[in-house]
């Protein structure tokens, strides 16, 4: 059978365009973009026009307002850097207590070698941000807010433009890791007052190990990689030039393909949703309704090892996660859903399904026969659901 793919927040497929559109960059235009000669004459042509394709994606009001780096980790920590230089006199950042681990080891690092104070701002149990602990935090002293704009695990999309203004009033740059909404939300940069962004190429179809970070012209930046004069000497180094051309070929085709993200794949996103809501019992879905990435589902299911969940979908011929890349594997529950107060039963039991313009409609029917199954099999072997049913059961008697 067919293998089903729903994990593409952890990474996606190069789109075979992206694939041929980069082929070209290793062997017949191999030149260096620095270099006069008719080798290289190709190629800074060619990376100009990527650069365009990049900026219309993100709706930047100029193309120098890119900086190309490794990925979205290299960029998250470009900009908490740079800011903590350049805003002489400030040295609190404010962030959230979700984010990915690109930002949150950063800010506890520079807590404890630089003294920085951080402020991390909650969430409540539908991980919308809390706007009164955000408003107290901010002062003259913030240096940085660096605020996600969809988290990779539940999906939830924060209201990043607002923040920024927020932030802008207090005189403190705001960075927004834009890793899992870039390709996947309409983003219009020259309207926002967002100073600095960073994007993944591996999140919306391009190639892995090439990034951006978006500077808004006039911010100051300090390179954290320091050497030639590539990217206006914000970033040293020869460009990663099929790289670049692959993530402009993938922003090109994600503009095309915002749209049927928004209706086909959320619609797909939905069925399955509600599918597995209605076929199984206790389960909750994990994030804020509608205000969410079209393509994130994040659902637990009570008095269950979201792992075992996985482990036996993986089986059936399904690739999902319990929640993010990176902590899988590992028995902790994920951060993002501790720090949603999800009640103890529920912790463990996520799992994470992540869609993209690649689904169809027999990969949601593959889960729904799948899932159900698998959870009524686990639970039956499960001690603590099979404790919970007696005490239910004691439950219900008592109120006869
Ligand atoms: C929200 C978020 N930020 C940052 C990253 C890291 O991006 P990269 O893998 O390109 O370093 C990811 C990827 O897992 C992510 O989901
Ligand atoms: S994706 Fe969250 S830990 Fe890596």
């Amino acid at each position: 059978m067919r293998p089903v793919y729903l994990d593409n927040n952890a990474t996606t497929r190069t789109d075979p365009a992206v694939v041929e559109a980069m082929l070209p960059f290793f062997s017949e235009h191999f030149g260096n973009a620095s270099s006069t000669h008719a080798f290289g004459e190709h190629v800074g042509e060619a990376l100009k026009k990527a650069r365009k394709q990049l900026q219309a994606l993100l709706g930047a009001a100029f193309d120098h307002e890119i900086i190309y780096t490794s990925g979205g980790t290299e960029a998250d920590n470009a900009a908490i850097l740079s800011a903590l230089e350049t805003q002489e006199g400030r040295d609190e950042i404010v962030t959230t207590t979700v984010e990915h681990p690109a930002i949150l080891t950063l800010v506890a690092h520079l807590e404890k070698t630089r003294g920085i104070k951080v402020h991390l701002i909650g969430v409540d149990r539908h991980g919308r941000l809390d706007l009164d602990a955000y408003a107290k935090a901010l002062s003259p002293k913030t240096a940085l807010v660096s605020v996600m704009w969809a988290n990779n695990e539940t999906g939830t999309l924060f209201p990043v433009a607002e923040l920024a203004e927020q932030a802008k009033a207090v005189g403190a740059l705001f960075h927004t890791d834009a890793v899992q909404a870039v390709g996947k939300v309409a983003i219009d940069l020259k309207s926002t007052a967002i100073d600095m962004l960073s994007l993944s190429g591996h999140k919306l179809h391009g190639p892995k190990g090439i990034g951006a970070l978006y500077v808004k012209k006039g911010v100051k930046f300090r390179p954290l990689i320091r050497g030639g004069h590539q990217e206006r000497g914000r970033r040293g180094g020869t460009e990663n030039v099929p790289g670049i051309i692959g993530l402009g070929a993938a922003a090109d085709l994600a503009l095309q393909h915002m749209e049927e993200e928004r209706t086909r794949v959320k619609a797909l996103r939905d069925r399955l949703e509600q599918g597995i809501l209605q076929r199984v019992s206790n389960t909750l879905l994990n994030g804020d309704g509608d205000n969410r990435l079209p393509n994130t589902a994040n659902i637990a299911f009570e008095y269950l090892d979201g792992e075992a969940v996985l482990h036996n979908l993986n089986k059936a011929g399904v690739a999902a996660s319990t929640g993010s890349a990176c902590t899988s594997g590992s028995t902790e529950p994920s951060h993002v859903l501790r720090a949603m107060n999800l009640p103890a039963t529920a912790l463990h039991g996520a799992l994470r399904l992540s869609l993209s313009r690649e689904n169809t409609g027999e990969d949601v029917d593959r889960v729904l026969e799948a899932l159900p199954e698998i959870v009524t099999r686990l639970r039956a072997m499960s001690p603590a659901w099979l404790a919970r049913e007696g005490a239910d059961g004691a439950a219900v008697a008592s109120h006869v």
